[in-house]
Parts: structure tokens; C-alpha cells; sequence
């Protein structure tokens, strides 16, 4: 199985090194010509995943043309740009979907915005608890791996499994998608409780609350529940709700602190994606009739409407109520 990775930020060349880690080339596209140059000539990406030797079956291009004939390609650019870079890539291969956000504007999740742009190809969803520099260092990382058609999810996890990379599969590609997108908001949350010195009794509260929202919204998507408490849902919901690693963790984190949600926004090479699919989940929610409060305080949050004290006395003065 021919494969390639559209998108060269840290998760696309973390991906592309364990796709070649048996020495099978790996085409990449990267946006950034210097990102290009410096996976062809140094073998590595210092922009955005420095200090990674990387294998030479990788290589990389800046032409969307050169993937046509592959057999299946990682779409690892942000949520938010996979439309537009899917448009104008070759079409026929399968779609690996790896980026974890809601489309603003359409609220449409990836696999929806890669159906429009790719009719008829078959998709697929790798989701999970992964930060890119540990992957790329081969440390221990379980995915979910859903995919409508099963034996072409077989093969997908044969192609991209190693020792230390363990695919899990799954024939819920909504359950992946939600899980992945919705624990990027709820990550920005668990920085808040941080930057803001509310405690650890709080941050508990907060992932399983999250959680809770994170279930009620993905079983109106049509998830299914399993997928949820799964590696896609709650298990990428612990790691980003617990890592400065995690950028929405940390611009949480600012926030919690008051700095201004533009001052954290501006100027930033790598992606935030919770704080593009906050504003759009909370609209897709309410219009599905879902309540998400903590979602809804991120978005006020980031927004300017209401500063940190404000949000926190709003969610705690909610009504009393049953758990489940
Ligand atoms: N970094 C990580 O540990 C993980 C990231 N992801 C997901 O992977 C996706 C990509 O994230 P990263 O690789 O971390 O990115 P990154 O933050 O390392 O780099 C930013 C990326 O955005 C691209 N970009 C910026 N403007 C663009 C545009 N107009 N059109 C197309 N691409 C554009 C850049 O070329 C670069 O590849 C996101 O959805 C993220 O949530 C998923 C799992 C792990
Ligand atoms: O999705 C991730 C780990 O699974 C990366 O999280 P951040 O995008 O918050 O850094």
C-alpha cells in the first residue's frame, strides 16, 4: 500500500515517519517550502517538529500533483484547510482523516468536508491519544482506526502498525470524529482550571463533565457510546486535559492566567484547533438541542464576553441535578 501525508506540520511528519519506519517511501506534501527543503536535504522539519531525525524514505514535495496514484493518503492538514487542500488533490486514493476539528461556518465534521471534496472515495479516521513528538520518538501510542469498510481497515492497520504504533479498530468514523474534535475545546477548559489556580479536585470534575457533554453530543451526531469512553474520546480527553504539551491545554492555560484571548491567538505558527471548533460545536449543539455548558465558557471565553471569575460563577450556579 502506497502511502502519503498531506500536511507537514508535527503531526503529518510524525506520521510519515512511522508510515516509513519499515523503509517503504512516504511522499509528504508540506505547504512550506522550507519545510520541504529541509525533509529533503537535513532530514528534518525544524519548524514544526524539531530535533527528529527522520527516516530517508521519507521525502517531501510542494506539489498536491505528485500524490496522484497513491493508495492512500493521511490528510493531516488542519481541520479548518482540509477542504481546500483536498480540492485540489488528486483524486482516487483512500482518505485517512487525522485532524481533529468542526468546519466553522459549514459545521460540517472532516469526513463530511472530504466526501464533498473527494465524492465516492473511502474514508477512514485515525484518532487518539497521540502527541506527535512522542510518536515520532517511538514511544508507545495506541490509535482507533474507523472505517466503514472493515477490510480495508485491516489492511490500513497492517500498513501502519509497528511495535510501538498499536491501531485499534472501529466502524465508527462519527464516534472518532467527535471524540477528536470535542476534547480540543474541552482541553482549553482543563488549561483554564489550571492557569487559573481552581485545583485538581476541579480538573477531575471538569473531564468527566466534559465527558458527559462530549457523550450527549456525539450520540445526537449518531456516535456510538463505546467509541467515545474509547482511545478517540476519553483517552485523548486525559492526555490533553493533563499536558502543557497540548497547545489547547495551554492556550487555556493563558486564559486562565487573563491574558487576552487575541494576544494568545495572534502570531501562532502551530494549531489551536479547539479554539476554531469551539464556536461552531456550540452553535451545531444548541441547533441539535445538546446541552454544553463548559463547551459555551470556552466560547465566551475566547470571544471576550465574559472573563474567567464570570464563566466560573455561571457554571457553578447551574442548577442542581442527576448526574446521568
Ligand atoms: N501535533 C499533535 O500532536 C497532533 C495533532 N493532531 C491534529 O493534526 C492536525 C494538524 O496539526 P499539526 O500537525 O500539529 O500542525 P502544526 O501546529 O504542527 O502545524 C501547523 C500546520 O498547519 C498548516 N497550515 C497553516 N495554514 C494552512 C493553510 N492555509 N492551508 C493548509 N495548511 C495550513 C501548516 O502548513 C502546518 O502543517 C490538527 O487537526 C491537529 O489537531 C492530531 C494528533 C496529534
Ligand atoms: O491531539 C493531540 C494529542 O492527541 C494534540 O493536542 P493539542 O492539539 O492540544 O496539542
Amino acid at each position: 500500500m502506497k502511502i502519503g501525508v498531506i500536511g507537514g506540520g508535527a503531526w503529518g511528519t510524525a506520521l510519515a515517519q512511522v508510515a516509513a519506519a519499515d523503509g517503504a517511501p512516504v511522499l509528504l506534501w508540506a505547504r512550506e517550502a522550507e519545510v520541504v527543503a529541509g525533509i529533503n536535504d537535513a532530514r528534518e522539519n525544524r519548524l514544526f517538529l524539531a530535533g527528529v531525525p527522520l527516516s530517508p524514505a521519507v521525502r517531501a514535495t510542494g506539489d498536491l500533483a505528485d500524490l496522484a496514484g497513491l493508495d492512500a493518503l493521511l490528510v493531516v492538514a488542519p481541520a479548518q484547510h482540509v477542504g481546500a487542500v483536498l480540492r485540489e488533490t488528486p483524486a482516487g486514493a483512500a482518505l485517512v482523516l487525522c485532524a481533529k476539528g468542526i468546519e466553522a461556518g459549514s459545521g460540517r465534521l472532516v469526513s463530511e468536508v472530504a466526501a464533498d471534496a473527494h465524492p465516492g472515495a473511502a474514508l477512514a479516521v485515525l484518532s487518539g491519544p497521540t502527541f506527535a513528538h512522542e510518536v515520532a520518538q517511538g514511544l508507545p501510542t495506541a490509535v482507533t482506526l474507523a472505517v466503514e469498510d472493515e477490510a480495508l481497515g485491516a489492511r490500513l492497520a497492517e500498513r501502519l502498525a509497528r511495535p510501538g504504533f498499536r491501531p485499534y479498530r472501529s466502524t465508527d468514523v462519527i464516534g472518532a470524529e467527535v471524540g477528536g474534535a470535542v476534547k480540543n475545546v474541552l482541553a482549553i477548559a482543563c488549561g483554564v482550571v489550571d492557569g487559573a489556580g481552581l485545583g485538581q479536585n476541579a480538573r477531575a470534575a471538569l473531564i468527566a463533565r466534559g465527558f458527559a457533554e462530549m457523550t450527549r453530543f456525539g450520540l445526537a451526531k449518531g456516535a456510538r457510546p463505546e467509541t467515545l469512553a474509547g482511545l478517540a474520546g476519553l483517552g485523548d480527553l486525559v492526555l490533553t486535559c493533563s499536558s502543557t504539551s497540548s497547545r489547547n491545554f495551554s492556550l487555556g492555560r493563558g486564559l486562565g492566567e487573563g491574558q487576552s484571548p487575541a494576544a494568545l491567538l495572534a502570531d501562532r505558527r502551530t494549531v489551536a484547533e479547539g479554539a476554531f471548533t469551539a464556536p461552531v460545536l456550540a452553535e451545531t449543539a444548541r441547533a441539535m438541542s445538546v446541552e454544553m455548558p463548559i463547551v459555551d465558557a470556552v466560547c465566551a471565553l475566547l470571544d471576550g464576553s465574559a472573563d474567567v471569575g464570570t464563566v466560573i460563577e455561571r457554571l457553578l450556579a447551574r442548577p442542581l441535578r442527576a448526574e446521568i
